[in-house]
């Protein structure tokens, strides 16, 4: 299996925000992997549909397809994989879901759920808040990248992905301290060039 990209972008689920067309400038500029994740209330109909959309254009672009928390979504579409966290499915169960050989990330916060992550299938961890966030309510404080560089030492060879209130200034100490690549929504969603966003982003994360 190709190694996976370090820059995920994940679209941007907030009401008013053209999730598609900053999806596709990233795409455009080279983003690696594009992880689709649509409102809780969106219908698995419209998240279908959107899912489509998405999976055309990395098709098109040659990018990694991930769906977060629907995984018949993401097998409707023939994504690449998964991602999921403590309200979806258990890793062991969205292993067994997607099967052997299908991308799949777990969002892990410690050292223990990271090894329990990784020994039931995860494929990599999207690990966070690195920093606070105002795109996602409800989160834990931020671990900064002390903190994510301690769960990935966790894990050695395992990639960890960073996530929340990453930019393209933070991805440097994010690296130091051992993630393997960032995931982003407002980076990308909130520039006002997206595609410049992400050659910056992806120049930050390119070893
Ligand atoms: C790369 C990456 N890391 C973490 C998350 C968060 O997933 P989860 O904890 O399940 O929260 P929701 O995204 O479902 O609200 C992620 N999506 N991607
Ligand atoms: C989905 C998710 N899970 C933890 S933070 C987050 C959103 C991150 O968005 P941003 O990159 O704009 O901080
Ligand atoms: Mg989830």
């Amino acid at each position: 299996m190709a190694p996976l990209g370090r820059l995920h972008i994940i679209t941007d689920s907030r009401h008013g925000r053209d999730a598609l067309g900053a999806t596709a400038a990233a795409l455009a500029a080279g983003a690696p992997v594009v992880q689709v994740r649509v409102a809780d209330e969106t219908t698995d109909r419209l998240a279908y549909e959107f899912a489509a959309q998405v999976r055309r254009l990395t098709i098109e672009h040659g990018a990694t397809c991930l769906v977060n928390d629907r995984l018949q979504v993401a097998l409707a579409v023939g994504a690449d994989g998964g991602h999921v966290g403590a309200d979806d499915l258990p890793v062991a169960a969205a292993r067994r879901v997607l099967g052997p050989a299908a991308v799949l990330g777990a969002t892990c916060r410690d050292a223990a759920s990271a090894r329990a992550a990784v020994a039931d299938g995860a494929s990599y961890l999207g690990v966070g808040p690195a920093y606070t966030t105002a795109t996602k309510a409800g989160l834990p404080a931020a671990l900064g990248p002390a903190g994510v560089g301690a769960v990935a030492a966790a894990v050695p060879g395992t990639p960890v992905i960073a996530i929340a209130g990453v930019t393209a200034a933070r991805v440097g100490e994010l690296r130091a301290a051992g993630a393997y690549g960032v995931a982003v929504i407002g980076a990308v969603s909130e520039a006002a060039d997206p595609a410049a966003a992400t050659k910056e982003l992806l120049a930050a994360v390119t070893p």
